[in-house]
């Protein structure tokens, strides 16, 4: 018999219950909730007159609809408002941990739970939340959900879920200067459209990805699900290992090691069968930035925007009506185009390591006077330490303003929205139409990318800059 995937390994050790052609019953050791998607589930829940079934494997943050500045204040706008305190009533009234808003530990929820160690190697991890993924670099099966299975996880701690289909992803040899690991997802979504991955569960694998730091693996896994697929993972090391000892929530003592000694068979066998393979050389991957409508629609910075005669026929309207929407045409060059606003943030890259990139290539310089930059930490926790390390100084004196933590910029739920028809380099994950306010036109980029736009007011290749 072939050897196990890491995904089997984890997989099989969760099923309940498996129906022959049908969806397994699957254990969820961690849920995470927040204020968009759980208002229906905690109602429907309330209204079987039943409990949560594990309350203290279920973890709530408010993050989508919270302002970004003065957060000490009421949240004006009703509707955000609402939401944020019908979260903090459902977490008291079904004893659920609930990191408020002003909490230490309130941010973003794929921030917050691995930087508290409630992330952890070979767990089966849910939230009803597309960026769920993100979770899957420390070797955890982490995927999103809809409201229903958010009650059905509530109220069973369990889930039912097809088995998907198994890829495997190497990037081999050492990445260049100035490329991150948003670079790489933006490299590989531009390889396989956004729907390469539709049917599969990713694991990221291969010498680029294991000299990766446990951030950049989380903004690599993150952007897994802008490839269509399930989600991703990453087989936990001893980079992951030490990130995860002495947090809050991981295990301690003996317990430790009983944890780490399993976290190390967690790996796929040498003989394991994926379904489908792709490998990619670290040394073709140029700092990648976005010009069209989707996170596929992505190109080396140094390239030009595609011309029709290489997109297939087919998709001709979507290209043009994307061109339309971004104000381009096919074939421009992507540097040196204007740019208005500038976000970094976000679950893709709002934590520690994005700060001090973003700090370290502004430093000493200026921010464009054309450019509007919201710099905005993941969590409480990340702007904490981005304050006492000094990156907030190096940002304040170089013209930026560091704000609160929360989604932000990253869609339009909150205060934070692009005006109609301005481009922003952000580095978010998504660039739907309309996704960082109405008319709003995104480009996305790593955090350098972002930081040679913030200084130079256009689209600037990042290894001219640091
Ligand atoms: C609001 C939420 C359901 C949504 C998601 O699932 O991803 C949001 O986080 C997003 O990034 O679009
Ligand atoms: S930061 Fe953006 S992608 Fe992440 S959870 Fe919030 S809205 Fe979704």
């Amino acid at each position: 018999m072939a050897g196990k995937t890491l995904f089997d390994k984890i997989w099989d050790a969760h099923v309940v219950k498996s129906v022959e052609d049908g969806p397994s019953v699957v254990y969820i050791d961690r849920h995470f909730v927040h204020e968009v998607t759980s208002p229906q589930a905690f109602a429907g829940v309330r209204a079987r007159g039943i409990k949560v079934f594990r309350p203290n494997q279920t973890f709530a943050t408010p993050d989508h609809n919270i302002p970004t500045l003065e957060q000490h204040l009421p949240i004006r706008e009703e509707l955000s408002r609402h939401q944020v305190q019908t979260l903090a009533k459902n977490c008291e009234e079904f004893g659920v941990t609930q990191f408020g808003l002003g909490h230490p530990y309130n941010g973003i929820v794929h921030v917050v739970g691995p930087e508290l160690g409630i992330t952890q190697p070979g767990m089966t991890i849910v939230c009803g939340d597309s960026h769920t993924s993100t979770h899957g670099a420390f070797g955890a099966i982490a995927f999103g959900i809809g409201t229903s299975e958010v009650e059905m996880v509530l109220s069973t701690q369990c889930i039912m879920q097809p088995k998907p289909k198994k890829m495997r992803i190497n990037v081999e040899g050492q990445l260049g200067k100035g490329v991150t690991s948003k670079d790489i997802a933006l490299y590989i979504i531009a390889q396989l459209t956004t729907g390469g991955g539709t049917g599969y569960f990713v694991e990221f694998a291969g010498s680029a990805i294991r000299s990766l730091s446990m951030e950049a693996r989380m903004t690599l896994c993150n952007m897994s699900i802008e490839l269509g697929a399930r989600g991703g993972m990453i087989a936990a090391d001893e980079v992951t290992i030490e990130y995860v000892k002495g947090r809050e929530y991981a295990p301690k003592g003996a317990d430790w090691d009983k944890a780490v000694a399993y976290w190390r068979t967690l790996h796929s066998d040498a003989d394991a069968v994926f379904d489908k393979e792709y490998t990619y050389k670290a040394e073709d991957i140029e700092p990648m930035i976005t010009y069209g409508t989707n996170p596929g629609m992505g190109a080396g910075i140094t390239a030009n925007i595609p011309t029709l005669d290489s997109i297939e026929p087919a998709s001709h309207i979507t290209f043009n009506k994307s061109m339309d929407y971004m104000g381009f045409a096919p074939g421009d060059q992507l540097i040196g185009k204007k740019v208005d606003y500038v976000f970094v943030g976000s679950c893709t890259n709002g934590r520690i390591e994005d700060l001090r990139m973003f700090a370290e290539a502004v430093k000493g310089k200026k921010k464009a006077a054309n450019v509007v930059a919201w710099i905005v930490p993941g969590s409480r926790q990340v702007e904490k330490q981005a304050k006492e390390e000094g990156i907030e100084k190096i940002l304040n004196e170089a013209g930026f303003e560091f704000r609160q933590p929360g989604c932000s910029a990253c869609l339009a739920m909150n205060d934070d929205k692009v005006p109609a028809g301005m481009v922003a380099v952000s580095t978010s994950n998504r660039n739907f139409e309309g996704r960082q306010g109405p008319g709003s036109r995104t480009m996305l980029a790593s955090p350098l990318t972002a930081a040679a736009a913030a200084i130079t007011g256009v689209i600037t290749d990042p290894r001219t800059i640091i």
